[in-house]
């Protein structure tokens, strides 16, 4: 038994013949902040929700920490997803003693502690009456008062304006340090993900494209600029390449440096954005 913080084994979810996910196998490792990303309809929401045990796998299997996750909400996970399930009557104050009825384990401390350090969430305000941006920082403390050992966040920061932006990801960062959180973040925004990931999951079409360690995946890939009229000849495996009329540029992972080609390693965003254009270029292929 893999007794990582998430270990996934061949693990396949099905919607009738749609294979949201096919054959995805990974482990995060402990403390580690791995950022998920894709294209849209590429699995991201889809996995989450199978780690948080709120779905089942149609085949291969999660764990948690060695528990295999079986279809229902695991302790030690917390899943912030973009729907924020919050009681609309409550007030913020009402919705962390929910916390502390629905959950083993919930620390109120906790819950209010991330409430203060976030600005502009009034305790005694009904839920309904947040803006969307507030309704989040809510969601995020009540993620946090469960005390989880796996922070799962399904796009949590694309409501927030970029000073709340920081200071949410400051407390997950904080978490993280001090408690040893393993988080694994999906999202959009490239930059939030540079600033606070050490690892990275890449899905496409439900497939794990790339998974592991930033800097060791970073320095596994190169982006080599040549002459527009000479072939690329490389050992390596061509990710996604571009022409204009003068030079070619490609991503290229593993290999040796092609002669007469100019090589360095691409960072996060040109590495991401280089997976996210070949993707794109495959389905356009197909249609
Ligand atoms: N309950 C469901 N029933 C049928 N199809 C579903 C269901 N949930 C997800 N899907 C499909 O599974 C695929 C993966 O969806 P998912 O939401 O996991 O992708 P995502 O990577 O999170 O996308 P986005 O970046 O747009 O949020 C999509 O084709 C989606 O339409």
């Amino acid at each position: 038994m893999n007794d990582s913080p998430v270990h996934a084994n061949g693990v396949a979810k099905h919607f009738g013949r749609l294979r949201a996910l096919d054959d995805c196998s990974f482990s995060l490792p402990p403390g580690s902040v791995t950022g998920l990303v894709g294209p849209n309809g590429a699995g991201k929401s889809t996995l989450l929700s199978l780690i948080a045990g709120l779905a089942r796998p149609s085949r291969g299997s999660v764990s948690v920490h060695g528990t295999p996750v079986r279809g229902r909400m695991h302790p030690d996970v917390s899943l912030l997803t973009q729907k924020r399930p919050l009681y609309e009557q409550f007030t913020v104050r009402e919705m962390m003693r929910a916390g502390a009825a629905m959950n083993d384990r919930w620390s109120s401390s906790r819950a209010f502690e991330v409430l203060d350090l976030l600005a502009g969430v009034d305790k005694d305000a009904q839920v309904r009456t947040l803006s969307a941006g507030a309704r989040t920082q809510v969601a995020i403390a009540f993620a946090l008062g469960r005390l989880p050992k796996v922070l799962l966040l399904d796009e949590p920061l694309s409501d927030l304006d970029p000073l709340a932006r920081d200071e949410t990801l400051r407390i997950v960062m904080t978490d993280v340090a001090e408690r040893g959180t393993t988080v694994l973040l999906s999202s959009h925004l490239l930059t939030d993900l540079g600033d606070v990931c050490d690892h990275l999951l890449l899905l496409d079409e439900g497939r794990v494209q790339v998974s592991g360690d930033i800097d060791d995946i970073l320095a596994a890939h190169q982006v080599v600029v040549g002459p527009a009229d000479v072939s690329l000849e490389t050992d390596g495996v061509v990710v996604d390449s571009s022409h204009t009329a003068r030079q070619t540029t490609a991503l290229v992972r593993g290999g040796s440096v092609p002669s007469g080609w100019e090589s360095t390693h691409p960072d996060l965003e040109g590495l991401v954005m280089g997976y996210l254009r070949a993707s794109r270029t495959r389905r356009s292929v197909r249609q």
